[in-house]
Protein backbone atom coordinates (compact mmCIF):
# COMPACT_ATOMS: atom_id res chain seq x y z
CA UNK A 1 0.00 0.00 0.00
CA UNK A 2 1.12 3.56 -0.61
CA UNK A 3 0.77 6.00 1.52
CA UNK A 4 1.01 9.84 1.35
CA UNK A 5 0.91 12.22 4.39
CA UNK A 6 -0.55 15.74 3.99
CA UNK A 7 0.95 18.08 6.51
CA UNK A 8 3.95 17.03 8.20
CA UNK A 9 3.89 18.54 11.71
CA UNK A 10 3.58 17.00 15.05
CA UNK A 11 1.03 14.54 14.21
CA UNK A 12 1.94 13.96 10.24
CA UNK A 13 5.42 13.31 10.92
CA UNK A 14 4.40 10.97 14.17
CA UNK A 15 1.89 8.80 11.50
CA UNK A 16 4.58 8.57 8.35
CA UNK A 17 7.25 7.45 10.56
CA UNK A 18 5.35 5.40 12.06
CA UNK A 19 3.43 3.81 8.90
CA UNK A 20 6.93 3.46 7.44
CA UNK A 21 8.47 1.50 10.36
CA UNK A 22 5.53 -1.07 9.81
CA UNK A 23 6.56 -0.86 6.43
CA UNK A 24 4.47 1.11 4.52
CA UNK A 25 6.19 3.29 1.57
CA UNK A 26 5.21 6.45 2.89
CA UNK A 27 5.33 10.01 1.30
CA UNK A 28 5.35 12.93 3.47
CA UNK A 29 3.51 16.06 1.83
CA UNK A 30 4.19 19.54 3.25
CA UNK A 31 3.48 23.01 1.57
CA UNK A 32 6.95 24.28 3.96
CA UNK A 33 9.29 23.62 1.62
CA UNK A 34 12.33 24.44 4.28
CA UNK A 35 10.50 21.62 6.13
CA UNK A 36 10.30 19.10 3.61
CA UNK A 37 14.15 20.29 2.61
CA UNK A 38 15.33 19.43 6.13
CA UNK A 39 13.54 16.09 6.13
CA UNK A 40 15.36 14.96 2.72
CA UNK A 41 18.67 15.96 5.04
CA UNK A 42 17.05 13.51 7.72
CA UNK A 43 16.99 16.31 10.13
CA UNK A 44 13.69 16.46 11.96
CA UNK A 45 12.14 19.81 12.37
CA UNK A 46 10.38 19.10 15.52
CA UNK A 47 11.54 17.72 18.68
CA UNK A 48 10.19 14.52 20.12
CA UNK A 49 11.76 11.59 21.86
CA UNK A 50 12.85 8.58 19.83
CA UNK A 51 11.74 10.02 17.03
CA UNK A 52 15.24 10.59 15.21
CA UNK A 53 15.85 6.87 15.69
CA UNK A 54 13.03 6.02 14.12
CA UNK A 55 12.99 7.85 11.32
CA UNK A 56 16.60 6.32 10.63
CA UNK A 57 15.09 3.20 11.02
CA UNK A 58 12.28 3.66 8.57
CA UNK A 59 14.24 5.67 6.29
CA UNK A 60 14.25 3.56 3.29
CA UNK A 61 10.26 3.97 3.04
CA UNK A 62 10.23 7.40 3.64
CA UNK A 63 10.19 10.07 0.47
CA UNK A 64 9.08 13.66 1.59
CA UNK A 65 7.65 16.19 -0.86
CA UNK A 66 5.94 19.47 -1.69
CA UNK A 67 4.40 18.14 -4.51
CA UNK A 68 0.14 16.96 -4.91
CA UNK A 69 0.81 16.22 -8.52
CA UNK A 70 3.42 13.83 -7.96
CA UNK A 71 2.53 11.79 -4.44
CA UNK A 72 -1.44 11.93 -4.43
CA UNK A 73 -1.86 9.75 -8.39
CA UNK A 74 0.11 7.00 -6.56
CA UNK A 75 -1.63 6.91 -3.34
CA UNK A 76 -3.78 4.28 -1.71
CA UNK A 77 -4.56 5.76 1.10
CA UNK A 78 -4.48 9.76 2.04
CA UNK A 79 -3.76 11.30 5.41
CA UNK A 80 -4.30 14.84 6.16
CA UNK A 81 -2.61 16.27 9.23
CA UNK A 82 -2.50 19.83 8.65
CA UNK A 83 -3.25 22.19 11.41
CA UNK A 84 -6.52 23.47 12.74
CA UNK A 85 -6.28 26.17 14.79
CA UNK A 86 -7.95 28.37 16.66
CA UNK A 87 -9.71 31.93 14.75
CA UNK A 88 -9.94 34.68 17.77
CA UNK A 89 -13.55 34.01 17.75
CA UNK A 90 -12.98 30.29 19.13
CA UNK A 91 -13.90 28.20 15.92
CA UNK A 92 -11.12 26.43 13.92
CA UNK A 93 -9.57 27.81 10.96
CA UNK A 94 -10.08 25.40 8.36
CA UNK A 95 -8.42 27.27 5.62
CA UNK A 96 -5.13 24.82 5.77
CA UNK A 97 -8.15 21.81 5.55
CA UNK A 98 -9.81 23.01 2.77
CA UNK A 99 -6.49 23.77 0.82
CA UNK A 100 -5.18 20.33 1.27
CA UNK A 101 -8.48 18.77 0.19
CA UNK A 102 -8.76 21.29 -2.92
CA UNK A 103 -5.39 20.18 -3.94
CA UNK A 104 -5.93 16.24 -3.06
CA UNK A 105 -8.89 16.39 -5.14
CA UNK A 106 -7.54 17.77 -8.01
CA UNK A 107 -4.92 15.10 -8.57
CA UNK A 108 -7.10 11.77 -7.69
CA UNK A 109 -6.21 9.84 -10.40
CA UNK A 110 -9.71 7.33 -10.32
CA UNK A 111 -8.50 4.24 -9.20
CA UNK A 112 -9.71 3.71 -5.83
CA UNK A 113 -8.41 5.63 -2.94
CA UNK A 114 -9.46 6.69 0.24
CA UNK A 115 -8.85 10.28 2.25
CA UNK A 116 -8.38 9.87 6.28
CA UNK A 117 -9.14 12.86 8.18
CA UNK A 118 -6.33 12.38 10.95
CA UNK A 119 -6.24 16.18 12.06
CA UNK A 120 -9.16 17.38 14.92
CA UNK A 121 -12.29 18.71 12.56
CA UNK A 122 -15.86 20.61 13.11
CA UNK A 123 -18.09 17.98 13.79
CA UNK A 124 -19.62 17.60 9.97
CA UNK A 125 -16.40 18.45 8.30
CA UNK A 126 -15.76 15.33 6.67
CA UNK A 127 -19.38 15.85 4.64
CA UNK A 128 -18.06 19.23 3.94
CA UNK A 129 -14.89 17.57 2.33
CA UNK A 130 -16.80 15.20 0.42
CA UNK A 131 -18.43 18.35 -1.45
CA UNK A 132 -15.09 19.73 -2.28
CA UNK A 133 -14.09 16.39 -3.73
CA UNK A 134 -17.04 16.18 -5.76
CA UNK A 135 -16.49 19.88 -6.99
CA UNK A 136 -12.65 19.75 -7.95
CA UNK A 137 -11.58 16.06 -8.16
CA UNK A 138 -11.56 15.36 -12.06
CA UNK A 139 -11.79 11.66 -11.44
CA UNK A 140 -14.49 11.81 -9.02
CA UNK A 141 -16.96 8.50 -8.18
CA UNK A 142 -18.62 7.82 -5.30
CA UNK A 143 -17.90 4.53 -4.95
CA UNK A 144 -14.35 5.03 -5.42
CA UNK A 145 -13.36 7.80 -3.16
CA UNK A 146 -14.13 7.77 0.53
CA UNK A 147 -13.41 9.82 3.73
CA UNK A 148 -12.68 8.20 6.92
CA UNK A 149 -12.38 9.73 10.22
CA UNK A 150 -9.50 8.71 12.13
CA UNK A 151 -8.63 11.13 14.74
CA UNK A 152 -5.33 10.75 16.08
CA UNK A 153 -4.90 10.74 20.40
CA UNK A 154 -1.18 10.85 20.85
CA UNK A 155 0.13 13.54 23.28
CA UNK A 156 3.37 15.00 22.20
CA UNK A 157 6.82 14.06 24.39
CA UNK A 158 5.07 10.25 24.39
CA UNK A 159 3.82 10.29 20.48
CA UNK A 160 5.83 7.00 19.73
CA UNK A 161 4.68 5.09 22.37
CA UNK A 162 0.62 6.90 21.90
CA UNK A 163 1.23 5.67 18.14
CA UNK A 164 2.35 2.04 17.89
CA UNK A 165 0.51 1.22 21.44
CA UNK A 166 -2.80 3.19 21.02
CA UNK A 167 -5.31 2.75 23.72
CA UNK A 168 -8.55 2.62 20.74
CA UNK A 169 -8.19 2.97 17.32
CA UNK A 170 -11.36 4.99 16.07
CA UNK A 171 -12.68 4.48 12.47
CA UNK A 172 -15.70 6.16 11.00
CA UNK A 173 -16.63 5.79 7.70
CA UNK A 174 -18.55 3.78 5.50
CA UNK A 175 -17.88 -0.13 5.56
CA UNK A 176 -15.62 -0.59 2.67
CA UNK A 177 -13.43 2.25 3.45
CA UNK A 178 -13.13 1.19 6.90
CA UNK A 179 -12.11 -2.22 5.54
CA UNK A 180 -9.41 -1.00 4.08
CA UNK A 181 -8.18 0.86 6.85
CA UNK A 182 -8.42 -2.23 8.82
CA UNK A 183 -5.74 -3.89 6.67
CA UNK A 184 -3.59 -0.61 7.04
CA UNK A 185 -3.32 -1.01 10.46
CA UNK A 186 -3.84 -5.24 11.03
CA UNK A 187 0.17 -4.72 12.30
CA UNK A 188 -0.98 -2.68 15.28
CA UNK A 189 -4.12 -3.98 15.84
CA UNK A 190 -2.72 -7.57 16.18
CA UNK A 191 0.47 -5.91 17.34
CA UNK A 192 2.32 -8.16 14.95
CA UNK A 193 5.25 -5.78 14.84
CA UNK A 194 8.56 -5.70 16.15
CA UNK A 195 8.90 -3.28 18.78
CA UNK A 196 11.61 -0.86 18.23
CA UNK A 197 13.98 -1.34 21.23
CA UNK A 198 13.98 2.27 22.20
CA UNK A 199 9.79 2.34 22.34
CA UNK A 200 9.06 -0.99 24.05
CA UNK A 201 5.90 -2.39 24.14
CA UNK A 202 4.59 -1.51 27.90
CA UNK A 203 4.03 -4.17 30.19
CA UNK A 204 0.57 -4.96 30.37
CA UNK A 205 -0.37 -3.58 27.29
CA UNK A 206 -1.75 -6.25 24.64
CA UNK A 207 -3.68 -4.48 21.87
CA UNK A 208 -5.82 -1.26 20.94
CA UNK A 209 -9.83 -1.66 20.31
CA UNK A 210 -11.36 -0.88 17.30
CA UNK A 211 -14.53 1.33 17.30
CA UNK A 212 -15.92 1.50 14.05
CA UNK A 213 -18.69 4.35 14.66
CA UNK A 214 -20.37 6.83 11.64
CA UNK A 215 -18.13 9.92 10.63
CA UNK A 216 -20.47 12.01 12.45
CA UNK A 217 -19.30 10.20 15.70
CA UNK A 218 -15.38 10.10 15.62
CA UNK A 219 -15.51 13.56 14.49
CA UNK A 220 -17.34 14.38 17.81
CA UNK A 221 -15.29 11.68 20.04
CA UNK A 222 -11.95 13.64 19.14
CA UNK A 223 -13.38 16.44 20.66
CA UNK A 224 -15.00 14.87 23.86
CA UNK A 225 -11.77 12.96 24.79
CA UNK A 226 -10.30 16.19 24.81
CA UNK A 227 -12.80 18.24 26.86
CA UNK A 228 -12.98 16.00 29.11
CA UNK A 229 -9.53 15.55 29.86
CA UNK A 230 -9.19 19.10 29.93
CA UNK A 231 -11.88 19.28 32.43
CA UNK A 232 -10.76 16.68 34.53
CA UNK A 233 -7.40 18.48 34.56
CA UNK A 234 -9.81 21.94 35.46
CA UNK A 235 -11.38 20.04 38.12
CA UNK A 236 -8.13 19.12 39.78
CA UNK A 237 -6.73 22.66 39.71
CA UNK A 238 -10.46 23.64 40.92
CA UNK A 239 -10.17 21.52 44.47
CA UNK A 240 -6.39 22.59 44.24
CA UNK A 241 -7.75 25.82 45.10
CA UNK A 242 -9.91 24.70 47.80
CA UNK A 243 -7.11 22.95 49.21
CA UNK A 244 -5.54 25.91 50.24
CA UNK A 245 -8.35 27.46 51.71
CA UNK A 246 -8.91 24.47 53.87
CA UNK A 247 -4.95 23.49 54.63
CA UNK A 248 -5.19 20.60 52.76
CA UNK A 249 -2.77 18.98 50.18
CA UNK A 250 -4.12 18.11 46.69
CA UNK A 251 -1.75 15.43 45.77
CA UNK A 252 -2.93 13.59 49.07
CA UNK A 253 -6.40 14.40 47.90
CA UNK A 254 -6.45 13.34 44.26
CA UNK A 255 -4.30 10.18 45.43
CA UNK A 256 -7.31 9.35 46.93
CA UNK A 257 -10.25 10.08 44.62
CA UNK A 258 -7.85 8.24 42.16
CA UNK A 259 -7.67 4.78 44.00
CA UNK A 260 -11.45 5.03 42.86
CA UNK A 261 -10.97 2.94 39.47
CA UNK A 262 -13.78 4.79 38.56
CA UNK A 263 -12.33 8.23 38.73
CA UNK A 264 -8.15 6.92 38.06
CA UNK A 265 -5.03 9.16 38.83
CA UNK A 266 -4.29 10.13 35.01
CA UNK A 267 -4.92 13.93 34.77
CA UNK A 268 -5.33 15.17 37.96
CA UNK A 269 -1.79 16.83 38.44
CA UNK A 270 -3.14 20.43 39.87
CA UNK A 271 -0.92 23.19 38.43
CA UNK A 272 -0.19 26.34 35.94
CA UNK A 273 -2.79 24.53 34.04
CA UNK A 274 -3.94 22.98 30.16
CA UNK A 275 -1.91 24.32 27.55
CA UNK A 276 -0.58 23.19 24.04
CA UNK A 277 -2.00 23.50 20.89
CA UNK A 278 -5.22 20.97 21.18
CA UNK A 279 -7.07 21.44 24.98
CA UNK A 280 -7.39 25.14 24.36
CA UNK A 281 -8.74 25.03 21.31
CA UNK A 282 -10.52 21.73 21.49
CA UNK A 283 -12.71 22.95 23.99
CA UNK A 284 -13.24 26.79 22.37
CA UNK A 285 -14.22 24.57 19.52
CA UNK A 286 -16.80 22.80 20.79
CA UNK A 287 -18.16 25.60 22.52
CA UNK A 288 -18.86 27.49 19.15
CA UNK A 289 -20.32 24.29 17.58
CA UNK A 290 -22.91 23.92 20.99
CA UNK A 291 -23.51 28.10 20.39
CA UNK A 292 -24.06 27.23 16.63
CA UNK A 293 -27.32 25.09 17.56
CA UNK A 294 -28.45 27.40 20.45
CA UNK A 295 -26.96 24.66 23.17
CA UNK A 296 -24.65 26.36 26.25
CA UNK A 297 -21.78 24.13 27.44
CA UNK A 298 -21.56 25.36 31.08
CA UNK A 299 -19.20 22.84 32.28
CA UNK A 300 -16.84 23.03 29.48
CA UNK A 301 -17.14 27.03 29.26
CA UNK A 302 -16.48 26.50 33.53
CA UNK A 303 -13.35 24.31 32.88
CA UNK A 304 -12.06 27.01 30.14
CA UNK A 305 -12.47 30.07 32.89
CA UNK A 306 -11.14 27.84 35.58
CA UNK A 307 -7.70 27.12 33.41
CA UNK A 308 -7.24 30.95 32.52
CA UNK A 309 -7.51 31.81 36.31
CA UNK A 310 -5.01 29.39 37.37
CA UNK A 311 -2.44 31.48 34.93
CA UNK A 312 -2.77 34.67 37.06
CA UNK A 313 -3.12 32.91 40.15
CA UNK A 314 0.52 31.80 39.53
CA UNK A 315 1.30 35.57 39.09
CA UNK A 316 -0.34 36.84 42.01
CA UNK A 317 1.08 33.77 44.43
CA UNK A 318 4.50 35.91 43.46
CA UNK A 319 2.79 39.21 44.09
CA UNK A 320 1.97 38.22 47.60
CA UNK A 321 5.94 37.35 48.31
CA UNK A 322 7.43 40.13 46.52
CA UNK A 323 4.79 42.58 46.49
CA UNK A 324 6.20 45.07 43.66
CA UNK A 325 7.34 43.43 40.77
CA UNK A 326 8.82 45.99 38.70
CA UNK A 327 12.74 46.23 38.62
CA UNK A 328 13.04 42.42 39.81
CA UNK A 329 14.22 39.65 38.32
CA UNK A 330 12.18 36.71 37.65
CA UNK A 331 13.58 33.34 36.44
CA UNK A 332 11.17 30.91 34.34
CA UNK A 333 11.80 27.62 34.24
CA UNK A 334 10.05 25.92 31.60
CA UNK A 335 9.19 27.47 27.80
CA UNK A 336 7.42 24.65 26.03
CA UNK A 337 3.82 23.68 27.16
CA UNK A 338 4.70 20.32 28.88
CA UNK A 339 8.19 18.68 29.18
CA UNK A 340 9.39 16.47 26.22
CA UNK A 341 8.59 18.70 23.29
CA UNK A 342 9.44 21.95 21.93
CA UNK A 343 6.05 22.44 20.95
CA UNK A 344 5.22 26.29 22.35
CA UNK A 345 1.58 27.06 21.51
CA UNK A 346 -0.44 27.98 24.34
CA UNK A 347 2.41 27.16 27.00
CA UNK A 348 1.48 29.20 30.10
CA UNK A 349 4.99 30.84 30.44
CA UNK A 350 4.37 32.45 27.22
CA UNK A 351 1.82 34.21 29.47
CA UNK A 352 3.68 34.21 32.01
CA UNK A 353 6.65 35.74 30.35
CA UNK A 354 4.45 38.83 29.14
CA UNK A 355 2.53 39.89 32.37
CA UNK A 356 6.02 39.86 34.37
CA UNK A 357 7.55 42.15 32.04
CA UNK A 358 4.10 44.18 31.31
CA UNK A 359 4.83 44.93 35.24
CA UNK A 360 8.18 45.80 35.00
CA UNK A 361 10.12 42.55 36.02
CA UNK A 362 12.90 41.83 34.08
CA UNK A 363 12.76 38.05 33.09
CA UNK A 364 15.09 35.42 32.46
CA UNK A 365 13.96 32.46 31.06
CA UNK A 366 15.04 28.61 30.83
CA UNK A 367 14.11 25.78 28.60
CA UNK A 368 16.25 22.46 27.63
CA UNK A 369 14.99 22.39 24.44
CA UNK A 370 12.59 24.75 23.37
CA UNK A 371 14.96 27.90 23.37
CA UNK A 372 15.81 27.95 19.61
CA UNK A 373 12.16 27.78 19.01
CA UNK A 374 11.37 30.85 21.15
CA UNK A 375 13.81 32.88 19.64
CA UNK A 376 11.86 32.33 16.57
CA UNK A 377 7.95 32.22 17.77
CA UNK A 378 8.55 34.84 20.75
CA UNK A 379 10.21 37.80 19.41
CA UNK A 380 7.26 40.07 20.76
CA UNK A 381 8.30 38.96 24.60
CA UNK A 382 10.70 40.86 26.60
CA UNK A 383 13.24 38.14 28.10
CA UNK A 384 16.63 37.16 28.26
CA UNK A 385 18.01 33.47 28.14
CA UNK A 386 19.69 31.69 30.52
CA UNK A 387 22.68 28.94 29.61
CA UNK A 388 21.29 26.53 32.34
CA UNK A 389 18.38 26.28 35.28
CA UNK A 390 20.95 26.89 38.02
CA UNK A 391 22.12 30.21 35.85
CA UNK A 392 18.62 31.51 35.50
CA UNK A 393 18.28 31.23 39.05
CA UNK A 394 21.59 33.04 40.30
CA UNK A 395 20.67 36.65 41.51
CA UNK A 396 17.10 36.44 40.87
CA UNK A 397 14.13 37.76 43.04
CA UNK A 398 12.22 34.65 42.57
CA UNK A 399 11.61 31.61 39.99
CA UNK A 400 8.77 30.25 38.68
CA UNK A 401 8.32 26.73 37.58
CA UNK A 402 6.50 26.42 34.82
CA UNK A 403 6.97 22.93 33.01
CA UNK A 404 8.40 20.23 34.79
CA UNK A 405 11.15 18.71 32.98
CA UNK A 406 13.17 16.06 34.80
CA UNK A 407 15.89 18.12 34.52
CA UNK A 408 14.26 20.72 36.76
CA UNK A 409 13.88 17.53 39.16
CA UNK A 410 17.45 16.77 39.27
CA UNK A 411 18.38 20.70 39.84
CA UNK A 412 19.97 20.52 43.31
CA UNK A 413 17.66 23.37 44.88
CA UNK A 414 19.65 23.26 48.02
CA UNK A 415 22.35 24.99 46.31
CA UNK A 416 20.48 26.80 43.56
CA UNK A 417 18.23 29.17 45.77
CA UNK A 418 21.37 29.60 47.75
CA UNK A 419 22.41 31.99 44.93
CA UNK A 420 19.35 33.71 44.46
CA UNK A 421 19.07 37.39 45.79
CA UNK A 422 15.39 36.36 47.76
CA UNK A 423 14.37 32.83 47.78
CA UNK A 424 11.13 32.77 46.49
CA UNK A 425 9.58 29.87 44.64
CA UNK A 426 6.87 29.54 42.59
CA UNK A 427 6.82 26.26 41.85
CA UNK A 428 3.46 26.05 39.54
CA UNK A 429 3.83 22.29 38.87
CA UNK A 430 3.93 20.86 41.69
CA UNK A 431 7.59 19.39 40.87
CA UNK A 432 9.59 19.96 43.96
CA UNK A 433 9.77 17.44 46.82
CA UNK A 434 9.82 18.78 50.56
CA UNK A 435 11.02 20.53 52.41
CA UNK A 436 14.06 22.46 50.84
CA UNK A 437 17.34 21.87 53.65
CA UNK A 438 17.73 25.71 52.93
CA UNK A 439 15.56 28.19 54.33
CA UNK A 440 13.14 29.55 51.09
CA UNK A 441 10.09 30.28 50.16
CA UNK A 442 8.35 27.70 48.58
CA UNK A 443 4.40 27.73 46.93
CA UNK A 444 2.87 25.26 45.30
CA UNK A 445 -0.57 24.55 43.82
CA UNK A 446 -2.90 23.02 46.02
CA UNK A 447 -0.74 23.21 49.18
CA UNK A 448 -0.72 24.65 52.39
CA UNK A 449 0.56 28.11 51.47
CA UNK A 450 3.51 29.98 53.18
CA UNK A 451 7.72 29.24 54.01
CA UNK A 452 8.54 26.16 54.16
CA UNK A 453 10.38 24.52 57.29
CA UNK A 454 14.19 23.75 56.95
CA UNK A 455 15.09 20.42 57.18
CA UNK A 456 16.32 21.17 61.00
CA UNK A 457 12.36 22.15 61.55
CA UNK A 458 11.03 19.43 59.82
CA UNK A 459 12.90 17.35 62.13
CA UNK A 460 12.88 18.86 65.35
N1 LIG B 1 -0.10 18.13 18.09
C1 LIG B 1 -0.72 17.09 18.63
O1 LIG B 1 -0.28 16.53 19.63
C2 LIG B 1 -2.01 16.58 18.05
C3 LIG B 1 -2.52 15.35 18.49
C4 LIG B 1 -3.72 14.88 17.94
C5 LIG B 1 -4.37 15.60 16.95
N2 LIG B 1 -3.86 16.79 16.55
C6 LIG B 1 -4.53 17.49 15.44
O2 LIG B 1 -3.81 17.17 14.25
C7 LIG B 1 -3.78 18.30 13.35
C8 LIG B 1 -2.34 18.67 13.05
O3 LIG B 1 -1.73 19.10 14.25
P1 LIG B 1 -0.16 19.37 14.33
O4 LIG B 1 0.11 19.76 15.73
O5 LIG B 1 0.57 18.23 13.72
O6 LIG B 1 -0.05 20.66 13.36
P2 LIG B 1 1.26 21.43 12.87
O7 LIG B 1 0.86 22.85 12.81
O8 LIG B 1 2.42 21.01 13.68
O9 LIG B 1 1.50 20.87 11.40
C9 LIG B 1 0.65 21.13 10.33
C10 LIG B 1 1.47 21.00 9.05
O10 LIG B 1 0.58 21.11 7.94
C11 LIG B 1 1.28 21.84 6.91
N3 LIG B 1 0.28 22.38 5.96
C12 LIG B 1 -0.56 23.43 6.12
N4 LIG B 1 -1.32 23.57 5.03
C13 LIG B 1 -0.98 22.59 4.16
C14 LIG B 1 -1.43 22.19 2.89
N5 LIG B 1 -2.43 22.83 2.26
N6 LIG B 1 -0.84 21.14 2.29
C15 LIG B 1 0.17 20.46 2.91
N7 LIG B 1 0.63 20.77 4.12
C16 LIG B 1 0.06 21.82 4.75
C17 LIG B 1 2.05 22.90 7.67
O11 LIG B 1 3.11 23.41 6.89
C18 LIG B 1 2.53 22.09 8.88
O12 LIG B 1 3.79 21.49 8.64
C19 LIG B 1 -4.59 19.40 14.06
O13 LIG B 1 -5.91 19.32 13.62
C20 LIG B 1 -4.50 19.00 15.52
O14 LIG B 1 -5.61 19.46 16.27
C21 LIG B 1 -2.68 17.29 17.05
O1 LIG C 1 -2.71 16.03 34.95
C1 LIG C 1 -2.39 16.83 34.07
C2 LIG C 1 -2.10 16.44 32.73
C3 LIG C 1 -1.76 17.41 31.79
N1 LIG C 1 -1.70 18.72 32.16
C4 LIG C 1 -1.39 19.74 31.14
O2 LIG C 1 -2.28 19.57 30.06
C5 LIG C 1 -1.67 19.93 28.83
C6 LIG C 1 -1.84 18.85 27.79
O3 LIG C 1 -1.08 17.72 28.16
P1 LIG C 1 -1.14 16.35 27.35
O4 LIG C 1 -2.54 15.95 27.21
O5 LIG C 1 -0.22 15.40 27.97
O6 LIG C 1 -0.48 16.81 25.95
P2 LIG C 1 -1.03 17.02 24.46
O7 LIG C 1 0.10 16.67 23.59
O8 LIG C 1 -1.64 18.37 24.36
O9 LIG C 1 -2.15 15.89 24.25
C7 LIG C 1 -3.56 16.14 24.32
O10 LIG C 1 -4.02 16.71 23.11
C8 LIG C 1 -3.75 15.90 21.94
C9 LIG C 1 -4.20 16.70 20.74
O11 LIG C 1 -5.55 16.59 20.49
C10 LIG C 1 -4.48 14.57 22.09
O12 LIG C 1 -4.22 13.76 20.95
C11 LIG C 1 -4.00 13.86 23.38
O13 LIG C 1 -4.72 12.64 23.55
C12 LIG C 1 -4.25 14.79 24.56
O14 LIG C 1 -3.75 14.20 25.76
C13 LIG C 1 -0.20 20.24 29.18
O15 LIG C 1 -0.03 21.64 29.28
C14 LIG C 1 0.01 19.59 30.53
O16 LIG C 1 0.97 20.27 31.31
C15 LIG C 1 -1.98 19.13 33.46
O17 LIG C 1 -1.94 20.31 33.79
N2 LIG C 1 -2.32 18.15 34.39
Amino acid sequence: MNITIVGTGYVGLGTAIMLAYLGYRVTGLDTDLQKIERLRAGDLPIYEPGLDELLRQAQGNLTWTTSYEESIPKADIIFICVGTPALPSGQPNLTYLESAARSVARNLDGKTQIIVNKSTVPIGTADWMTRILEEHAVHYHTNRYDIVSNPEFLREGTALSDSLYPDRIVLGGRPWAVARLHELYAPLIEQSFTPPPHVPRPSGYTRPAVVNTTLTSAEMIKYAANAFLALKISYANEMAGLCECVGADIEEVTGGIGLDARIGTRFLAAGAGWGGSCFGKDTSALVSTGEEYGYDMPILRAAIDVNRRQRTLVIEKLQRHLRLLKGKRVAVLGMAFKPNTDDLRDAPAHDFIARLASLGASVVAYDPVAMPRARQEWGHLQYSEARSASAALAGADAVIIATEWDEFRLLDWDAAVLTMRTRVVIDARNLLRMPLSVAATVEQIGKDAGPAPTMAQASA
